[in-house]
């Protein structure tokens, strides 16, 4: 899916936090939102993913312009083509990590159902294997992050919005999820990432710096990922 904001402007508490913004993440393609802290990474994300309304400018998924999208709208978008790896993860912590994955279990509540063999492949490729019975609220914040990407590599959505997917990861996991998002990009997954981290910007063919009125670039191997390497 190509999700676009074309010059969008949002203002929150009469603070103009983004302004004729416009950026294309494109499918098959990992893009990173990139910019000093409080330039408005997480909130153009949010907009892209329909979690904000716009004042301003115009959201477009596959051509289509969704800014008016009413809620019911906005919910089928997120129930048949999204995932959200999030700051605050969205972890229910009183279900367990196998739940947490599929969101799907018996009437009673008694027994996580979904598809078992692409539950245990999530959670392998996460590192969360053996855990299923474990309750999510025991994870630490690392893990936590690991459940909430099993939850989306489960979904197998087409289009996934994260959030600092890296910040609470020692450099083994680190480069273990940068992987996971690759692999998803390679399968033609819109993946959108608004990031501080070197090695997660470096793995992101497109790099948009958020508040330079739409620049974005497609960078060759040896541009500079870092903020001051745009021009
Ligand atoms: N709900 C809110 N209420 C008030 N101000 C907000 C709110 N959300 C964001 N802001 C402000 O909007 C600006 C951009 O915030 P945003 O979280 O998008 O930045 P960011 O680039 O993701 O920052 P960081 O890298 O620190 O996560 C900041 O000045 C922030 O204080």
């Amino acid at each position: 899916m190509l999700i676009e904001a074309k010059r969008i402007s949002v203002a929150i508490d009469d603070h103009e936090v983004l302004k004729n913004e416009t950026v294309r993440c494109h499918p098959g393609t990992m893009t990173a939102l990139i910019g000093p802290s409080g330039c408005g990474k997480t909130t153009l994300l949010h907009c892209l993913g329909l979690l904000l309304p716009v004042d301003h400018g115009h959201i477009v998924i596959d051509g289509k312009d969704v800014t008016k999208y009413n809620d019911s709208q906005r919910r089928r978008f997120w129930r048949d083509h999204a995932a959200f790896i999030l700051q605050d993860y969205g972890i229910m912590d009183d279900e367990s990590v196998a739940f947490n994955v599929t969101m799907q279990s018996s009437m009673l509540g008694r027994r996580v159902t979904g598809d078992q063999n692409r539950l245990e492949q999530a959670l392998e490729e996460t590192g969360l294997k053996g855990r299923e019975a474990e309750k999510a609220g025991h994870l630490s914040g690392g893990e936590k992050q690991r459940l909430a990407l099993a939850r989306a590599i489960y979904k197998d959505a087409e289009v996934l919005f994260v959030d600092e997917p890296t910040a609470s990861l020692d450099t083994n996991n680190r480069k273990k999820v940068i992987a996971l998002f690759e692999d998803l990009a390679t399968r033609g997954r819109t993946v959108i990432v608004s990031t501080h981290d070197n090695d997660m910007i470096q793995a992101c063919e497109v790099k948009h710096a958020v508040g330079f009125s739409g620049q974005t670039h497609r960078l060759s191997s040896n541009d500079d990922a870092n903020e001051g390497g745009l021009s």
